[in-house]
């Protein structure tokens, strides 16, 4: 590898650590719940399973090349096939983010949702970084079935909430998916707050208006 490839990779792998570490700090994630991605020139960094990413070791990062072949560091998630199927359907992601945070994993157990927009456009910086919210019917984690099942949907939606479990969300950084899961849990936690308030939701004119991913 040149040494401009390897000192990206290791700026990626040190972002992908400091990242899981505050949203650890945050209670974003707990135990070894969730996990992150990062696109590198020759593939992807993953967060190895059943870690907690408020410990992770750039060094033993899991690295993926541009086949999705396991080519070194510790095992990868169980949920690598949903991450490519991300990035193959989103040509310009550069980062995938999942939690299972506990507002959006609340409203991913509720019965009833709209599934082709499960958690209203309250606000506007919903509306901006998140967009319209699927919910993909129930999997177990891992189930290589998620992956299909996500596969039209990721082409047109960076953000897909999964039934029972939780969200993910790609960006075209790492740093802009967290944002946007960031703005679904904190929207999340508001349509929880306001359920039996009457709310009046953004307009379709109102989220028009908006300059989306900014
Ligand atoms: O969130 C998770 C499964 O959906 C965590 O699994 P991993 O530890 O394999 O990343
Ligand atoms: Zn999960």
């Amino acid at each position: 590898m040149n040494p401009i490839t390897k000192s990206h990779e290791s700026r990626q792998r040190e972002r992908l650590a400091t990242l899981g570490a505050s949203l650890f700090a945050r209670g974003l994630t707990t135990g070894t719940s969730g996990n992150l991605s990062v696109r590198v020139s020759d593939g992807w960094l993953m967060t190895p399973t059943n870690v907690s990413l408020g410990a992770l070791d750039p060094e033993r990062l899991s690295k993926l090349d541009d086949n999705g072949r396991h080519v070194g560091g510790d095992r990868p998630t169980k949920e690598s096939l949903l991450h490519l199927v991300l990035y193959r359907q989103r040509g310009d992601a550069g980062g995938v983010v999942h939690l299972h945070s506990t507002y959006a994993a609340a409203v991913s157990c509720m019965d009833g949702l709209d599934p082709a927009e499960c958690v209203p456009p309250l606000t506007a910086y919903f509306a901006m970084r998140v967009g319209r919210l699927p919910l993909v019917p129930y999997h177990r984690p891992g189930d290589p079935a998620l992956a299909t099942a996500i596969h039209d949907l990721a082409a047109r939606h960076h953000a897909l909430l999964l039934a029972n479990h939780g969200p993910i969300v790609s960006g075209t950084t790492l740093e802009s998916a967290a944002a946007a899961i960031e703005e679904l849990e904190e929207t999340a936690k508001l349509f929880l707050l306001l359920r039996g308030i009457p709310t009046r939701p953004l307009s379709d004119q109102e989220v028009s208006q908006l300059d989306r991913g900014r």
